[in-house]
């Protein structure tokens, strides 16, 4: 029997019930979403289990009756679909590479694992450990984090490390938030799956960096080893800074999330480089909202305001 697509129903991490797009072959149903216009390359949504191993993909999942019960599947799957279409629809990219690449997703990483990420070719999610965090893949800001993390190395390639690599966290984040698109006045990431026992905390704040250890601006950029111990120069820390420059810009009265998810897709993938530092953030975000919007536009002199108001040009 050839693939047949088929809807099925889940669960997620947090208990909620989501429609699923599966795919009914030979007798069985995969966890694989062929509904996708990556499909008319042969891309799909595919995601598979660790089983608490380390052994990459790992199995592919199937369900015998279409409804499914591995929460951090369902939610992996279901978000990695959601991140596809933002990215399809609203930015007009087919998928990580823009040529309609499988999006392979792999949960019950390890064991109390408290990570999640792309390794180059495919997602990753840990369990967490309960404590600090739940199944990571429970959160669409997580999700699309790590999808965008290879939408950078695809395209600006922004190193790992110092500036560059605080980019690179910096632009995983804002896309993440857009794609998540609540209504969190406060742009958190990770709030879903961070601290299961506590409400209302998040990994990190887009708004305010400092709530969880982050510079907010220049005057507190942090000087760290580029080491593992140092966070390669402080990617996860000093995003705080381009964090709150796009918090800044996107809360500007007339900008809009749609817009300024434009501009920055457009500085990420048409100027931004390896080693680009984070005034070359600021030129090229001003240059991006130069192009669509015009060189006296709100959007091009709200650009300028918000990174100066981060000490960054
Ligand atoms: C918002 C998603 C995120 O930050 O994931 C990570 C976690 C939870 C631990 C270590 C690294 C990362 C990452 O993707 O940078
Ligand atoms: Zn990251």
């Amino acid at each position: 029997v050839n693939h047949a697509a088929a809807t099925g129903t889940g669960t997620g991490v947090l208990g909620d019930t989501k429609t699923l797009n599966t795919d009914s072959y030979s007798g069985g149903y995969y966890l694989r979403d062929i509904t996708k216009p990556m499909y008319s390359t042969g891309g799909k949504i595919e995601t598979y289990t660790a089983n608490y191993g380390t052994a990459l993909p790992g199995t592919l999942l199937t369900d015998a009756d279409n409804v499914w019960t591995d929460r951090a599947a369902v939610d992996a799957h279901y978000y990695a679909g959601k991140t596809y279409d933002f990215y399809y629809n609203k930015l007009g990219r087919n998928s990580f590479d823009n040529r309609g690449a499988t999006l392979k997703s792999t949960v019950h990483y390890s064991r109390n694992y408290n990570n999640a990420f792309w390794n180059g070719t495919q997602m990753v999610y840990g369990d967490g450990d309960g404590s600090q965090f739940t199944s990571l893949s429970g959160a669409l800001d997580v999700v699309a984090h790590e999808i965008t993390h290879a939408v950078t190395e695809r395209t600006a390639g922004l190193v790992y490390e110092n500036q560059p690599g605080a980019l690179n966290e910096s632009f995983s984040d804002v896309l993440g938030n857009l794609v998540e698109n609540k209504n969190d006045p406060k742009w958190l990431l990770g709030e879903d799956v961070t601290t299961p026992g506590i409400a209302g905390d998040a990994l990190r704040s887009m708004s305010n960096p400092n709530e969880y250890g982050q510079p907010g601006h220049m005057n507190e950029y942090q000087n760290l080893p580029n080491t593992r111990e140092g966070d390669w120069g402080g990617v996860h820390i000093n995003s705080g800074i381009p964090n709150k420059a796009f918090y800044n810009f996107v809360t500007t009265p007339g900008i809009t999330k749609d817009n300024a998810g434009k501009i920055w897709y457009r500085a990420l993938t048409q100027y931004l480089t390896s080693y680009s530092q984070f005034i070359d953030a600021r030129n090229a975000t001003i240059q991006a909202a130069t192009d669509l919007f015009g060189a006296n536009s709100l959007e091009a002199t709200a650009v300028a305001n918000a990174w100066a108001s981060v000490g960054v040009g």
